[in-house]
């Protein structure tokens, strides 16, 4: 039987096994462009255009190649946490990162959409991204640097499915070399009450942006951070290391105040905490430099034609509405052909958006979520065809065509990020008042589940802070046991030497899980590589055989439509499929482990040593402020 008409169906925050909500696939707001070959932008279907361009990049053989699982060799290279020890891991690199065939079909992706959706290819400089006047003389502009990105956000999803497992499998890599399982666990009650800063999950953590990075045209990038939805940073460098002079990339300690750079190798990937730390690079002299950059937020991807200055939460809910709209108004439009259909959709449709109304700030994006997982599931007809041309970079590309064609110095945002924060308020308070008008068309009253969602909250907000507390004293507690530990044992191996233990050699290999003698760090890592690769259940990018079947079926809803108990319980049941389970595989023990690891990581070396003492260039010494005054007002 279903449920009786309006009845919520709350995620159960009582049950241990909710403690991490499963909303959907990734690609969720964009899968409809893989299943149905469109890429719809303005006038134009893209995905042909792109597709021929592709082949002319690629071979026979190269997409062959490109199915096959690739890389045997990661590594793990540098590693830096925040107050030497204090803090957490803000950077780790994972050495041959991305295979050579892949970053091959990269580049040949950015020259297709480079060439072929010239509005995804912009020209940033940092002066215009952070405001600074025209008339500021030409120096300042300089210092502050830039960079050209081409936005491959979801596109590289689509036509190179395999490229993006492979992103995943080495950012899975870096969250357990960085113990970043620890930050979703202390984010967990920012997750279920303001989502804004959780950081993701990594089954959880989707594109917020996919950027094809270059440097014509500027020659550093000033000290900034991302923004404040990115929770991890994974830039695959593309280059070799002898392509370019310079262009260390650098980032800053927040408890020291200390500069560490890195120049890894082509194919390195470094993956950091960007949205919250400062980081640049310096002075490239010479030469081409060019990477893949990926920001990761606790979100779907963002979908087609959307930019980084559009990747805020409230615009993605813009564009969830959006397509609500307009399914609505097609469903209007159905009643005669579709009738039983259209009512079970409007009975979920009817109490989803009334949760979403009413946890409003609080748990809107999760609920939020739901909608979107609820038009997947559903199968929206239209999101193929959805036109997102509404982005600033839309409105700026259509001006500039206006005063005749790109041109490098593209402003990549007008708006500084306490605008986008006032702007995404306003955004929330507009969708919410849609929402009230849509389902004040639609839900027909259900009177006192506001005050129950009231108490439920409040109680377990309670519950939570309580299990926090406690977990962070038994935290501290375990902490202190193991650092006396681990000074006990330092100082006993160096009598039993006579010497220090000072060089720790942080690569070791991934494949084989061999494990250094002297590196206690590296061997708990392979531990917990080993917990982790059986529990990712991470659902992969591209399609699965049956997929575009299950689709079509949807849409056509015709032949082998369900009769309305049936059809309940399917949605019933994709609804319950989509919110699965994924276990936490962070325990108490793992604790334990990070903090060993930051303990013992304290030694390992930097590559500090080698840069001059230019004024743009970033030094690794303490209390180093080569900084620019131009401070970014974000953060
Ligand atoms: O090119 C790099 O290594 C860093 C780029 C970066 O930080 C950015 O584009 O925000
Ligand atoms: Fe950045």
């Amino acid at each position: 039987e279903s449920a009786p008409e309006g009845e919520l169906e709350l995620p159960n925050f009582e049950s241990d096994e909710e403690e991490i909500e499963y909303y959907g696939p990734l690609d969720r707001f964009w899968r409809g462009h893989s299943v149905n070959r469109k890429l719809i932008l303005g006038d134009t279907d893209y995905y042909p255009i792109i597709e021929d361009c592709l082949n002319g990049y690629l071979s026979p053989q190269d997409w062959i190649d490109k199915r096959q699982p690739q890389i045997s060799d990661r590594q793990l290279g540098e590693r830096f946490i925040d107050g030497n020890i204090t803090g957490p891991v803000f950077l780790v690199e994972i050495e041959n990162a991305m295979s050579p065939i892949h970053a091959k079909a990269v580049r040949a992706l950015k020259n297709c959409v480079k060439t072929h959706i010239s509005q995804l290819f912009e020209s940033r400089s940092m002066y215009q991204v952070y405001g600074v006047a025209e008339t500021e003389n030409q120096t300042v502009k300089d210092e502050m640097g830039g960079n050209n990105p081409t936005h491959l956000n979801s596109i590289i999803g689509i036509f190179l499915p395999d490229v993006v497992n492979e992103l995943y499998e080495s950012l899975d890599h870096a969250y357990h070399y960085a113990g970043w399982q620890q930050l979703v666990v202390n984010s967990e009650i920012e997750d279920k009450f303001r989502a804004l800063h959780a950081f993701a999950p990594i089954h959880e953590a989707g594109m917020r942006a996919c950027e094809y990075l270059s440097y014509e045209g500027f020659n550093n990038l000033m000290e900034h951070t991302d923004g404040y939805a990115t929770s991890v940073v994974l830039n695959v460098f593309l280059s070799k290391s002898t392509d370019y002079e310079g262009g260390e990339f650098y980032i800053k300690d927040k408890v020291l105040k200390e500069y560490h750079t890195v120049r890894p190798e082509q194919y390195s990937a470094l993956a950091f905490l960007g949205g919250t730390f400062d980081h640049g690079v310096n002075t490239i002299h010479s030469g081409t430099r060019e990477a893949l950059s990926i920001e990761f937020w606790y979100y779907p991807d963002l979908p087609f034609g959307v930019n980084l200055c559009a990747a805020e939460f409230s615009n993605v809910e813009n564009h969830i509405l959006d397509m609500l709209k307009d399914y609505l108004n097609r469903l209007e439009k159905d009643t005669e052909t579709n009738p039983k259909h259209q009512s079970e959709i409007r009975r979920v449709l009817s109490t989803r958006t009334m949760e979403a109304l009413q946890w409003k700030n609080k748990l809107h994006r999760k609920h939020l979520q739901y909608l979107g997982v609820l038009l997947r599931t559903e199968g929206i007809p239209s999101i193929q065809h959805y036109q997102y041309n509404n982005g600033l970079l839309h409105q700026q590309y259509n001006k500039q065509q206006q005063q005749g064609g790109v041109e490098i110095g593209t402003v990549m945002s007008n708006l500084s990020p306490d605008d986008s924060a006032k702007t995404m308020m306003t955004n929330v308070s507009k969708m919410v008042e849609s929402l009230s008008t849509v389902v004040n068309s639609l839900a027909t009253g259900t009177a006192n589940t506001n005050e129950t969602i009231k108490q439920m909250m409040i109680q377990q907000a309670e519950t939570n802070k309580q299990m926090m507390i406690q977990q962070t004293t038994t935290m501290t507690n375990q902490t202190t046991t193991m650092n006396n530990l681990m000074m006990l044992m330092t100082k006993n191996e160096e009598r039993r030497q006579g010497s220090l233990i000072s060089e720790i050699q942080p690569v070791i290999d991934l494949q084989q899980g061999s494990t250094p003698a002297s590196t206690l760090t590296n061997s708990q890592y392979s531990l917990s590589q080993e917990q982790s690769t059986s529990s990712n259940k991470r659902p992969k990018h591209g399609l699965d055989d049956d997929e575009t079947t299950a689709l079509s079926t949807v849409e056509n809803g015709t032949s082998d439509e369900p009769d309305e108990g049936e059809q309940e319980d399917m949605i019933e049941e994709q609804m319950e499929a989509t919110t699965n389970e994924e276990s936490n595989d962070v325990t108490m023990g793992d604790n334990d482990q990070t903090r060993a690891e930051t303990t013992n990581t304290a030694n390992v070396p930097g590559d500090f040593s080698q840069f001059n003492n230019n004024n743009n260039n970033k030094q690794t010494t303490t209390n180093t402020s080569a900084k620019t005054d131009m401070n970014p007002p974000n953060e």
